[in-house]
């Protein structure tokens, strides 16, 4: 079974599902880590972020490789890692150009069709687009104010700074992060992280919700 968990920035995705998948005993998928990492390569390369065919023919060369884990996401170019290079500021800030690209939600949801079930999946379109025959399907919301609030414990930036950006970047991904209309759509912020994984879990059916944890 594939569980959806989309959401709007810093929402929470990536935490409940890894939450998730640990209780499920499967991984989690997270999709934003390959739109980042394009966006780093991307960046990298001196390309313009807006230049479709200059960034895949890039990928082609210098194919990235995701690790989905239950306990967290890992994307290789190569022998280099790069999953602590993706959360800076500044993919942040270009990373909405490069997925409003076709072609380059075309060559994420090959890699993400291709990856083989059960696991949990999270991004803003697993729901809708990528997997709309998933199992059961959730979407995760909160104020930007709480988010912002949230994202001050990992970032150097103050609230006001961080909450300027999410704003921005959930407005550059309005169009592909509406919920699936068989979403449950969560409000975390009156809740813990184990809240919202408790809600999540507690809606599954009883046959996921069984199964043995495993060391993924
Ligand atoms: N319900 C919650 N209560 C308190 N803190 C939370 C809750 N959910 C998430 N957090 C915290 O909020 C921060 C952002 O969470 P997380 O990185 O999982 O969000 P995200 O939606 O995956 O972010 P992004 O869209 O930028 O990838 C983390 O520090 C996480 O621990
Ligand atoms: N399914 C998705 C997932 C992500 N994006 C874009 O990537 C950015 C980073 O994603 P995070 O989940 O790490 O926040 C996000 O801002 C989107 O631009 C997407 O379009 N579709």
């Amino acid at each position: 079974m594939i569980v959806t968990i989309d959401g709007v920035a810093a929402s929470g995705k990536s935490s409940v599902s890894s939450g998730v998948a640990r209780a499920l005993g499967v991984p989690y998928v997270s999709s934003g880590l390959l739109y980042r990492a394009a966006t780093l390569l991307g960046l990298e390369a001196g390309l313009e972020l807006q230049n479709a065919p200059g960034l895949l023919a890039y990928l082609q060369i210098h194919p990235l490789r995701l690790e989905p884990l239950a306990g967290g996401n890992r994307i290789w170019q190569g022998e280099r890692e790069l999953t602590g290079e993706l959360h800076s500021t500044r993919v942040d800030a270009g990373v909405s150009v490069v997925a409003a690209l076709p072609e380059v939600r075309a060559w994420v949801d090959a890699q993400l069709r291709a990856l083989p079930s059960p696991f949990v999946a999270e991004g803003r379109d697993m729901g809708t687009n990528v997997f709309p025959h998933a199992g059961a399907k959730f979407y995760l919301t909160a104020s930007p104010h709480v988010r912002a609030q949230r994202r001050a414990q990992e970032r150097p930036e103050d609230v006001p700074a961080i909450e300027a950006a999410l704003i921005r970047r959930d407005a550059l991904d309005r169009v592909q992060s509406a919920p699936a209309p068989d979403a449950v759509v969560i409000d975390t912020g009156p809740l813990t992280l184990d809240g919202v994984i408790q809600t999540i879990l507690a809606q599954l059916p009883e046959q996921q919700r069984s199964r043995p944890a495993s060391s993924v």
